[in-house]
């Protein structure tokens, strides 16, 4: 009898220019949700073929680095993953923009790099998604946030949701909210392994074996962001209710606040996002030289 394959959501070809765990994590993401063929994945770097390779047997995508095989695809692909780190952002964007074409898709995953600097640095009007995805993509579990530049048709939005729905939740937001989520849910679950972190080393301290502490750290965490999910509460309303007047968890609240904990947490996420907003302004400066330039 012959067996029917469902097709995948996404019969168009996708280009991650950058290969590193960003990128791995949305093509973990969508392979293993069969939301993308990986034949029609491509993943790019600029020299470590050894990466590729481990890539290559890890999904089943294509892998180079080649300079002219890299033009190749990237002057056909019908969207561009911009996936490097901000500081090889401007030469990247100076060297795409000449062999792009008026319709291809660009989504940028890159902090603090707006829309208007991406058009900027490649010299063109081009259809841009601006995203801050996170590395939870990687189990289907990412939360991204989107903003669309006008170009970007209709079909062009749909196919930038189903992308990131596909690995996980995600917020249509004006650009200008992206670097405040940044610091929530883009740079948000290395707080939480932070957090983590330091529990498992209090559980070791305190004699529990590196495994037990482990394990009860993990499911402590996932159980609390479950009751969040599930039961609709308010976290302050949860936290209220592990916490016996004159017990141990109050004890422990006490100690987190004279730390100013709720503060620290605050001043975390708004100096993320204030580092986002510089990384940012650094690429600005680079289409400001691109300005000068072109003036002189
Ligand atoms: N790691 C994370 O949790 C998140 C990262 N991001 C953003 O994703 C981007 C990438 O971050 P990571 O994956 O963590 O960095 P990474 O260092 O793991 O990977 C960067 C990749 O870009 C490649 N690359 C650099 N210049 C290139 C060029 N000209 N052409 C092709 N490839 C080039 C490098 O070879 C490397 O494979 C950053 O801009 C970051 O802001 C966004 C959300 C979350
Ligand atoms: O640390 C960074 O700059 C990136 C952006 C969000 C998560 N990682």
């Amino acid at each position: 009898m012959c067996q029917q394959t469902a097709k995948p959501l996404i019969q168009d070809q996708i280009v991650f220019h950058g290969a590193g765990s960003m990128s791995e994590a949305i093509v973990r993401g969508l392979i293993a949700r069969s939301v993308v063929h990986a034949d029609h994945i491509v993943m790019l770097n600029r020299s470590n073929s050894e990466r590729l390779a481990e890539l290559r047997s890890r999904y089943g995508v294509t892998g180079s680095n080649d300079p002219a095989q890299k033009d190749d695809y990237l002057a056909s692909a019908p969207i561009i993953v911009l996936a490097m780190k901000p500081k090889d952002a401007a030469a990247a964007l100076r060297a795409l923009g000449p062999i792009l074409k008026d319709n291809q898709l660009i989504v940028s995953v890159i902090a603090g790099l707006s829309i208007r600097t991406i058009q900027g640095l490649l010299g063109r009007k081009q259809p841009v998604v601006r995203t801050m995805p996170n590395t939870s993509s990687s189990i289907g579990l990412g939360a991204t946030g989107i903003a669309f530049s006008k170009e970007v048709s209709e079909e062009q939005r749909r196919l930038s949701l189903n992308i990131f729905e596909a690995v996980g939740i995600t917020a249509v937001i004006d650009e200008e909210r992206m670097e405040t989520l940044t610091g929530i849910s883009g740079s948000g679950p290395a707080y939480i392994y932070y957090m983590m972190e330091a529990m498992i080393a209090a559980g070791i301290r305190g004699g529990l074996t590196k495994e037990q502490s482990a394990e009860l750290t993990i499911q402590t965490v996932l159980g609390a962001a479950r009751m969040v999910q599930q039961t609709g509460e308010e976290p302050a309303a949860l936290r209220k209710k592990v916490t016996s007047p004159g017990g141990s968890t109050q004890a422990a609240l006490e100690v987190l606040d004279k730390g100013n904990f709720f503060e620290t947490i605050i001043a975390a996420v708004s100096r993320c996002a204030e580092r986002s907003r510089e990384m940012g302004a650094a690429l600005d400066q680079e289409l400001a030289k691109d300005k000068e330039t072109e003036e002189s």
